[in-house]
């Protein structure tokens, strides 16, 4: 196996995701629904990227994208007052930093000093609630007349206010409208909502990509609130169970990076909206490991390296680098077993494979390999 060094750094945009997990509510009315429940009983927002973006065209994401210095200003502490305020807002113990390798990337980001006035903790989770805003025009707001309980029960969207295109534009315009707008409700984000779930650096490819250090929260909703996308950045969305979306994926109707499909298929292995809910309340306080992914070109396909898999190796070369190897994917598979890696055999064929115990209370997607056939 060999690697070819780079000198030059990347800079990292810190960015971050959510992911909204919607109740099935039986519909009350005597027609047929349209579509049976979902096996898991719940289902994933997934929006669709302009076919025009810079990044990732065209792909199925969770709402998201890069934190900005709106989302950590000293300005929302009088919103959150007086129910909520520093160090915690209410969210508990900060969670333990478990990122052992890499150490943070340079973000080149002047904001990134930790100066803000807000932790990062609630800085990432505002940042996550505008940009499910933006674009996709869900409203992810508690009033401030309603702090939440120590356990607070799954989420529920607001009705858009309103003159909602007008105050989104705004927003898009400059992300200090959103405060403006929260002010304007009488409501705060509804930090408590979002539970920390993972976080993903984007591997080393190829050379001058963007490169994010995004964290990911998984928000439980009710139900499904109406999805406005901005027609912009987003032009499509959907909601979909993790079978279902799997099934999108490889009937190539929705194209997916790896870590969306990792996290759906890590969420397959919750059997109820309940089940879900409940076990991100149970591990709030974990914390969360931030993985990069190496990649490991092979002479047919690419494997992504995770954290704990054999050949992962935790080196800082691997910020700049990949690894290639002359063999097939078949044999680098045959000859290993600690694996916890995402084999890419073509654009719409991923497969995951696991033997490694997962850690910090979280759950890892179960093995999924496909036939043969479909290779
Ligand atoms: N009409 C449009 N079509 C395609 N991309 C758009 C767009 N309006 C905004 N964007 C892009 O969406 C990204 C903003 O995403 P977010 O706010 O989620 O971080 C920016 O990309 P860049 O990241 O390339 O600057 C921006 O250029
Ligand atoms: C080799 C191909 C890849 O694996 S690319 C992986 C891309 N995914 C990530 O980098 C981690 C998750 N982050 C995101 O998906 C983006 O940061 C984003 C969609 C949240 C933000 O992008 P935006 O353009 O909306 O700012
Ligand atoms: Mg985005």
């Amino acid at each position: 196996m060999s690697s070819s060094l780079r000198p030059v750094p990347s800079r990292w945009r810190r960015a971050a995701s959510i992911v909204l997990a919607a109740g099935w509510t039986r519909p009350e009315t005597a027609t047929p629904p349209s579509r049976p429940p979902p096996a898991e009983g719940f289902r994933l927002l997934l929006l669709q990227r302009s076919p025009h973006q810079g990044f990732m065209p065209g792909a199925h994401v969770f709402p998201g994208g890069v934190l900005d210095a709106a989302d950590r200003s000293a300005d929302w502490l009088g919103l959150f007052a007086p129910h909520h305020g520093p160090p915690g807002f209410g969210l508990g113990p900060a969670p333990f930093s478990r990122a052992a390798f890499p150490s943070p990337p340079d973000t080149g980001d002047s904001n990134a000093d930790n100066t803000g006035a807000l932790p990062e903790d609630v800085a990432f989770r505002i940042c996550a609630v505008r940009e499910a805003f933006e674009e996709a025009g869900v409203l992810l707001l508690r009033p401030r007349t309603s702090p939440p309980g120590p356990e607070p029960g799954p989420g529920l969207a607001l009705e858009p206010p309103p003159g909602l295109a007008a105050w989104r534009a705004r927003v898009r315009r400059d992300p200090r409208h959103f405060l403006r707008l929260c002010a304007y409700l009488d409501c705060t984000p509804d930090i408590w909502a979002l539970h920390n779930w993972s976080a993903w650096l984007t591997p080393f490819y190829r050379s001058a990509t963007r490169r994010f250090d995004t964290a990911f929260f998984l928000c439980c909703l009710r139900e499904p609130p109406p999805v406005y996308p901005d027609s912009a950045e987003v032009v499509g969305y959907q909601w979909s169970s993790p079978s279902e979306t799997t099934e999108s994926f490889l009937s190539k109707e929705i194209w997916l990076a790896p870590p969306q499909f990792y996290e759906v298929r890590r969420l397959a292995n919750f059997a109820s909206f309940s089940d879900l809910h409940k076990f991100c309340l149970g591990r709030a306080l974990e914390g969360l490991e931030r993985w990069l992914p190496i990649i490991l070109l092979t002479a047919d396909g690419m494997v992504h390296l995770l954290p704990g898999d054999e050949l992962y190796l935790e080196d800082s070369d691997f910020l700049e680098n990949l690894m290639s190897t002359e063999k097939k994917t078949e044999e680098i598979m045959k000859e290993g077993k600690q694996f916890h890696r995402i084999v890419i055999h073509n654009r719409h064929l991923y497969d995951i494979h696991v033997t490694v115990q997962s850690k910090h209370k979280h759950v890892y997607p179960k093995n999924s390999v496909v036939s043969k056939s479909h290779l």
